[in-house]
């Protein structure tokens, strides 16, 4: 057996103790090395564990030490088709994502018959591999663990930031700040604290800067995403179970709530909670107890709770939709989120980080906003709030022609209805049409040339330019039939 590996350098979790990792596992099962290569490379910089097989032996063995949450199966293997491999790893519990060749449409209908999670035909974009990679994580359970994991890296590696200076950001910053001062005194717990907002408005970040805030800033930050968790899941991902407490409990396994030890546990999109769920979490958070399925014993539970929505709690109560003792008992301290066109001037400083982060990303001059593009940003209504003008913001960075960020280069359409009541109405003029025009492809492409022109034709000081590994950028080339 030949184990191609990559990077990894611990050995590996046994699968009952997958909480205490800290990367969610990846193994690719793949017979074109340089491509696999390549995208172990993409996988671990984007915060994957990854392994790679290049046969269906290998496949098999290596799943059984490395314990994958997730597979990326090629169909044409040396010793037989992948299909053969699918089964086994989708009753393991891995979720499988298929590669197919050009022309082989057949093989993924199969695969997503045997219960595939989705698949990609080649050539493979690397990028477009990691977007179905993260989508699969949102559709699956394995969400939460990354999140989980993810979260405990970034504590260590960087702090959460919260940026704007408007009245209404730092209202909310002051009130993280003196939620995150009540210390508990004897035995009482955190008060649990219910964040509104619409979407894309920072809930997450703010209970991210809540944790980070406290003094256990040091224990875990478990985020529970309660709208992906597949619902036959998600009493044992937030409970846990014993070994055998139903057909597919293999093993024991702590829930998500004992995993936040005494941190926090985030539950992101509250409002989505079946309601048989919500009395079992109201039970938790009114005895402080947790059983796992299928245990007769209960443990304390320490954790700080944070509740996050950007529904109406309070509607749906009188809808009959959601418990009112639980929206109660969730909503002891609230902090609602100011949507982005309430913020003034917040959208120019914001839009100038989200400019930085691009241009270091990709290795660009710095970019400039053209007064025109500047009061175009200041006077949209920004229905997915911050979220949607980061997209914003990075894609007319990339898309920019030269140093100038100009109107055109954001794809706002501005409706008159949309301005803001307290600024004087933009001129008004056609909305922009070239940047629907450009497809990411071409945009891609566009940027390889650039960069290729910008070094001379160095291929590895252009990749260097973009941020990308060589072999990425040779992968990209050739994807784009770009010679050096
Ligand atoms: N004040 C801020 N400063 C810097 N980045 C921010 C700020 N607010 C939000 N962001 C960024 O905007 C994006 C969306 O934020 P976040 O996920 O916290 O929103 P949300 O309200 O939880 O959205 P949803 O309701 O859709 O879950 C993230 O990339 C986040 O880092």
């Amino acid at each position: 057996m030949q184990l191609h590996a990559n990077t990894m350098t611990k050995p590996p979790a046994a699968v009952n103790t997958r909480f205490n990792t800290t990367l969610l596992r990846v193994l690719l099962v793949e017979d074109e090395v340089l491509f696999a290569r390549a995208v172990a490379k993409r996988l671990q910089k984007a915060g994957y564990e990854c392994e790679h097989a290049e046969t269906i032996a290998d496949g098999r063995a290596i799943a059984k030490q490395f314990q994958p949450d997730m597979a990326l199966l090629d169909m044409r293997l040396p010793d037989g088709n992948g299909l053969d491999l699918l089964a086994e790893f989708i009753s393991q519990g891995i979720s499988v994502i298929v590669m197919t060749a050009y022309g082989e449409l057949n093989d993924a209908v199969n695969a997503m018959k045997l219960g595939a999670i989705d698949y990609l035909k080649k050539p493979i974009d690397l990028e477009e591999l990691l977007l179905i990679v993260e989508k699969a994580e949102g559709a699956t359970k394995l969400k939460t663990h990354l999140d989980y994991s993810r979260q405990r890296n970034a504590h260590e590696a960087e702090g959460v930031e919260m940026l704007g200076e408007s009245p209404a950001i730092a209202s909310v910053k002051m009130q993280v700040k003196r939620i995150a001062q009540l210390v508990a005194i004897g035995d009482a717990v955190p008060p649990t604290v219910l964040i509104n907002g619409e979407t894309g408005t920072g809930k997450d970040v703010v209970a991210r800067l809540l944790h980070q805030m406290c003094e256990q800033n040091d224990r875990p930050f478990v985020h529970v995403d309660c709208a992906s968790l597949p619902s036959e899941l998600i009493e044992s991902e937030l409970f846990g179970h014993e070994k055998g407490a139903f057909t597919s409990a293999q093993g024991q396994r702590v829930g998500l709530i004992e995993a936040a030890e005494d941190g926090t546990l985030f539950l992101d999109e509250v409002g989505e909670l079946p309601l048989a769920l919500q009395a079992k979490l109201l039970n938790v958070l009114e005895r402080r107890m947790v059983r796992r399925v299928g245990s007769t014993k209960e443990r304390p539970v320490l954790a700080r709770f944070v509740a996050a929505t950007n529904r109406d709690l309070h509607a749906m109560v009188l809808e009959g939709r959601f418990r009112s003792d639980l929206y109660y008992r969730l909503n002891v301290l609230n902090i609602m989120m100011p949507p982005l066109r309430e913020r003034g001037d917040d959208v120019v400083l914001l839009s100038r980080h989200f400019a930085t982060q691009t241009e270091r990303r990709y290795g660009l001059p710095k970019r400039y906003f053209s007064h025109e593009a500047m009061q175009l940003l200041r006077r949209y209504n920004w229905p997915g709030n911050v979220r949607e003008l980061r997209h914003q913001i990075s894609r007319a960075v990339l898309l920019s022609s030269g140093v100038e960020v100009t109107a055109d280069d954001l794809a706002l359409a501005i409706q008159p209805t949309q301005f803001h009541t307290n600024v004087e109405p933009l001129d008004i003029r056609p909305a922009p049409q070239a940047p629907s025009l450009v497809t990411l492809d071409s945009a891609e492409k566009m940027l390889i040339e650039n960069s290729l022109k910008q070094s001379g034709n160095n291929v590895s000081e252009a990749a260097r330019l973009l941020g990308i590994t060589r072999m990425a950028m040779r992968y990209r080339m050739e994807k784009h039939g770009i010679k050096s």
